[in-house]
């Protein structure tokens, strides 16, 4: 019975207990058994039914059941006719294969739906062997009442995650389970052997893999001087001509493009556009279930013009990151064709700074107008027209009336002709919903990246936003304050950075600004400075829990976590909740 818990009848009356009044009397459940019921009860799971959901489609021929297959084959011949299953898996416990040669032990296991393609995830069916060793990443046993949900009250499991030692992620999990009550110390032995094995030949394979995918790399490499990548789960290698076609933003898109085609099986083309704009096509070769080699081609007629590398520092702005150079060099391209762009971004990342620079540095002697929702709209675009060319910023567009927008669609249609003249920059807050007679006006679409993905440029922008600001007092930023500067999150981005500044110079007059000079916000931060892939991790449960509406349960099934994962990364971001908040910038430890 439970190993250092109390008896099976004491267990019971401890779960008990549990549901009735939300905690259990000392020392009558294992620690890891009661952490489980607190999970379960927070994820809403019945503790007198079960309903495990049902997943279609899932990838019983991939890596981790070809893996498993002979340790299973093998533990399978020693099982004979006993009540007893094994069960594989995958990394969000859906079982992917069961053996099982007892005739009633397998209906029981049929009737509890412990059989492939049902999720026994704990937020699903709460405490049980698969589910909670994947929220704990530990070998787990669990017995008879043990189990949260009564109709699991009959068996005793262990189950072990297997690790996949190449990229130290739970690649599945391997289980045991008979009738209660179960022999935790022997059941826990086996699988534990059973996942050191799995491991072991998951390593083997995927080195295999790993040969089969650079031999082809290699041989589409000697052929053609093409843009080469070898895309698997964990791994993308590139050949020199797609290191400079990709930026890092463009990998995302090739993973998907490639899931796609591996996915309709043989070797494939699609033509498709890279973050930069530029159309290229893709031919693919699947080398295994998850991954393929790819030739990447601009193409034909869509021939793009060189990308020019206008740094920020050619416009006089701040910034030192890739992301952002990015955006300064993609928006320098379309002003040079006068393509007409959506500028897209949190408030305060330097939208319209960022088309005041490149409108300086190609046309300083012209006019630059920003035109706002709060204006004559109609009447301004009007005068942008009379005037001798120059950029017009419609500022944050998605905040125009519908009548504002209306005129904004005529007199773009009045300037169609007008190619070389004026330029039409409009701004709007990221995921602003535009109607589609704008959108269409607008053909090309950039993205400036919020300042807590590229807090690297906090370094540049600190002297920068000073010098502005001290009318000629000599103050800088000591080191210490300069590192609370980079772990704050900035959820105001530059208009942020440059208001706390503010604040210090007014307590700074002179010599360097201090940690204690900077506002109480700027040090309700994260616990250290985020890296980019913290950031977009932490972002996307953000932007999970919004889609959502706060549930998250269902923000984890969306990103394919665990609950507990998400509360955990919850409380390590320090997001605040979102129902509170409409837009992401009021997420996290904000001012
Ligand atoms: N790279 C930069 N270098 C120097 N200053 C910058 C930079 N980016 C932004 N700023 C400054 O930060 C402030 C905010 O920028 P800006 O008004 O362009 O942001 P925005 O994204 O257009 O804001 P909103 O969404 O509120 O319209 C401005 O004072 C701007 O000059």
């Amino acid at each position: 019975m439970p190993n250092s818990g109390g008896t099976a009848e004491s267990v019971a009356r401890a779960r008990e207990c549990f549901l009735k009044t939300g905690t259990v009397p000392a020392t009558q459940v294992r620690p890891g058994i009661e952490e489980s019921w607190r999970r379960s009860r927070l994820s809403g799971v019945g503790y007198d039914d079960l309903n495990p959901p049902y997943f279609e489609g899932l990838d019983t021929d991939g890596r981790l059941v070809l893996a498993a297959k002979p340790v299973l084959d093998r533990l399978e011949q020693t099982l004979l006719d006993a009540p007893v299953s094994l069960i594989l898996s995958d990394a969000r416990g859906r079982l992917l294969d069961r053996r099982v040669n007892h005739g009633s032990f397998r209906r029981h296991l049929d009737r509890i739906r412990l059989a492939p393609g049902f999720s026994y995830a704990e937020e699903h069916v709460g405490t049980n062997g698969i589910g909670t060793a994947r929220e704990t990443r530990q070998i787990t046993f669990v017995d008879g009442s043990e189990h949260f949900a009564a109709p699991l009250h009959a068996v005793a499991c262990a189950t072990a995650p297997i690790i996949d030692q190449l990229t130290g992620r739970l690649a599945g999990l391997v289980d045991i389970t008979c009738w209660s009550p179960g022999d935790g110390p022997v059941m826990s032995a086996v699988v534990c052997g059973a996942a050191r094995d799995i491991e072991r030949r998951l390593a083997e394979l995927g080195s295999e893999r790993e040969r089969t995918l650079l031999e082809q790399f290699m041989s589409a490499e000697r052929h053609g001087g093409q843009a080469v990548v070898a895309v698997a789960d964990d791994l993308t290698m590139a050949n020199r001509r797609a290191a400079d076609l990709l930026e890092p933003s463009d990998h995302a898109i090739l993973r998907d493009k490639v899931a796609e085609l591996v996915g309709a099986g043989g070797n494939h083309a699609t033509s498709f556009a890279l973050s930069g704009g530029e159309q290229v096509t893709m031919r693919c070769t699947p080398v295994e279930a998850n991954s393929a080699v790819v030739k990447i081609s601009l193409t034909d007629g869509h021939r793009s013009p060189p990308r020019p590398r206008m740094r920020p520092a050619d416009l006089k702005l701040a910034g030192t990151s890739t992301v952002f150079a990015n955006v300064c060099a993609n928006l320098a391209m379309h002003r040079q064709a006068y393509t007409r762009v959506l500028l897209e971004g949190e408030p305060g990342v330097g939208k319209v700074a960022l088309a005041r620079a490149v409108h300086c540095r190609y046309a300083p002697e012209r006019s630059f107008m920003v035109i706002e929702s709060t204006a004559d709209v109609a009447g301004q675009c009007r005068a942008a027209l009379g005037a001798s060319g120059g950029t017009v910023v419609l500022r944050h567009v998605e905040s125009f009336s519908g009548e504002a927008r209306a005129a904004v669609v005529d007199w773009l249609d009045t300037i169609a002709g007008d190619t070389d003249r004026v330029w039409v920059v409009a701004t709007a807050d990221v995921g602003a919903e535009l109607p589609d007679d704008l959108l269409g006006r607008l053909p090309a679409t950039l993205t400036v990246p919020p300042l807590r993905h590229r807090i690297e440029d906090v370094r540049e922008l600190v002297p920068a936003l000073l010098s502005t600001s001290t009318s000629g007092r000599s103050v800088s930023c000591g080191p210490a304050a300069m590192r609370v500067l980079l772990r704050s999150t900035w959820p105001g981005n530059v208009t942020g950075l440059a208001q706390a500044l503010c604040h210090a110079l007014a307590r700074r007059r002179v010599g360097q600004i201090q940690p204690e000079d900077l506002p109480e916000s700027c040090h309700v931060t994260a616990s250290h400075v985020l890296t980019r892939w913290e950031t977009i991790e932490r972002d996307a449960i953000i932007r999970a829990l919004l889609e959502t509406h706060g549930d998250k349960a269902a923000a984890a099934d969306l990103l394919g976590i665990s609950r507990t994962t998400v509360y955990r990364k919850i409380s390590a971001y320090g997001i605040t909740n979102p129902l509170t908040c409409s837009k992401m910038e009021h997420l996290g430890p904000g001012p």
